[in-house]
C-alpha cells in the first residue's frame, strides 16, 4: 500500500474571469519509506496539492489517500498518519514552546509524550527556548517549533512545505539531519522546496509540477542522467551571440550553457572567439538539478517530449 496516493486530482478555483484550474489530473503514488520531492515554480500547485492531502482543501475531482485512508471519507485516520509543516508561520502567541507541543500532543490524543517532546526540542535546537513564549521567538525559531509540532505524534508520513524558506544555514543542516534520520527509521517524507540543491541531495524521487500538471516524475539520479551532461560556465561583459543566447542561463555577468559533449563546448567557444568577445573564469561542470528543472520548465521541453 502506498504511503500517499494521488489519483486524477483536479482543483478549480472560481475567479472573476471564470474557473481557474490550479491542479489538472495529478496522479502519482509515494511509496512507504521514500524521501520524495515535489518541485515546481511559484503557482504550480504544490501547496494546493498538500492542502488537499492534509484535508485543508477539497479536490474538485479525484481521490487522495494516506496509507490506505481516504482523506475525505476517513479524514481522522488519514490526518493521524500525517505530520504537516505548513509554509506559513502560524502559531498561538499565548503559550511557551513546550506548552504548545503538549497541547498539540493532546490534540492527537497522545498522552505521556514528554520524552519525545524533549527529544524534538533537543534535535531541533530548541531546548533552551522550551520555556520561552512563542511571541518572543525569531522567525527561524518559530519555524523549528512548527516542525516539532508537526512531529509530536510521530507521524509515519512527514510533509514539509518549503520548510527552509528564510532559514539560516545552521537550522537547515539541523533540520535535514533530523528529517534524514527519521526517514532512515522508516518515516516517509514529502518535501516541497525551491532550493534545488537540497532536493538533489535528499530526495530519491522527484515530481515536477507545472501549471497544475505533472511534467516529470523520476528517480533523481535518472533525471540527472537524462540531462545534458555538462554545463559551460563563464563570465562575460558583452552581449552573447544571438545563436545561443536563448539557451543560456544568465545571472548578472555569469553565463551557463548546457552542452552534451566536448564538440558542443568547442562550438560555443569558437562562436565567442569569432564574435570577438572576451570571457573570463571559464569552467565546465556536470549538470545539476537546477539545470534539469530549467530544462523541464522551458517552453521547448514539451515539444521535445512530444517529438
Ligand atoms: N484560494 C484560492 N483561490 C483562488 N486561486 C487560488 C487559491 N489558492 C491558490 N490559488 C491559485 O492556484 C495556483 C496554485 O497555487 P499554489 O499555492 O498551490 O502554488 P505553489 O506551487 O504552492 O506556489 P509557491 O511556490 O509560490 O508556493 C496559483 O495560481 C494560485 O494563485
Amino acid at each position: 500500500m502506498p504511503a500517499i496516493s494521488f489519483q486524477s486530482v483536479s482543483k478549480t478555483f472560481p475567479s472573476p474571469r471564470g474557473p481557474f484550474t490550479a491542479l489538472d489530473g495529478v496522479s502519482f503514488d509515494i511509496e512507504e519509506g521514500e524521501f520524495f520531492g515535489l518541485l515546481g515554480p511559484n503557482g504550480a500547485g504544490k501547496t494546493t496539492l498538500i492542502s488537499i492531502l492534509a484535508g485543508l482543501a477539497r479536490a474538485t475531482a479525484g481521490k487522495v489517500s494516506v496509507r490506505g485512508h481516504d482523506v475525505l471519507a476517513d479524514y481522522a485516520s488519514a490526518r493521524r498518519q500525517l505530520g504537516v509543516v505548513p509554509q506559513e508561520l502560524v502559531f498561538d502567541p499565548f503559550f511557551t514552546v513546550r506548552e504548545a507541543l503538549r497541547i498539540q500532543s493532546g490534540y492527537f490524543g497522545v498522552r505521556g509524550n514528554d520524552a519525545w517532546i524533549q527529544e524534538l526540542l533537543d534535535s531541533l535546537g530548541l531546548a533552551d527556548k522550551a520555556n520561552s513564549n512563542m511571541r518572543q521567538l525569531s522567525g527561524g525559531m518559530k519555524r523549528r517549533v512548527l516542525v516539532a509540532q508537526a512531529l509530536v505524534h510521530k507521524p509515519p508520513v512527514i510533509v514539509l512545505d518549503e520548510p527552509t524558506a528564510g532559514v539560516d544555514v545552521e537550522l537547515r543542516q539541523t533540520l535535514w539531519q533530523f528529517i534524514a534520520r527519521l526517514n532512515r527509521q522508516g518515516h516517509t517524507v514529502l518535501l516541497t522546496t525551491h532550493y534545488l540543491e537540497e532536493a538533489e541531495a535528499l530526495c530519491g524521487r522527484i515530481a515536477m509540477l507545472k501549471a497544475g500538471r505533472v511534467v516529470a516524475l523520476e528517480r533523481t539520479s535518472d533525471l540527472l542522467k537524462a540531462a545534458s551532461s555538462n554545463v559551460l560556465r563563464f563570465k562575460i561583459d558583452q552581449q552573447l551571440p544571438a545563436e545561443f543566447a536563448h539557451k543560456a542561463r544568465v545571472t548578472g555577468r555569469i553565463v551557463q550553457l548546457p552542452a552534451h559533449d566536448a564538440h558542443e563546448i568547442e562550438n560555443y567557444l569558437a562562436a565567442i572567439r569569432q564574435a570577438g568577445l572576451r570571457v573570463e573564469d571559464v569552467e565546465i561542470r556536470k549538470a545539476d538539478l537546477e539545470d534539469v528543472f530549467l530544462d523541464v520548465m522551458s517552453p521547448e521541453y514539451q515539444d521535445k517530449v512530444a517529438a
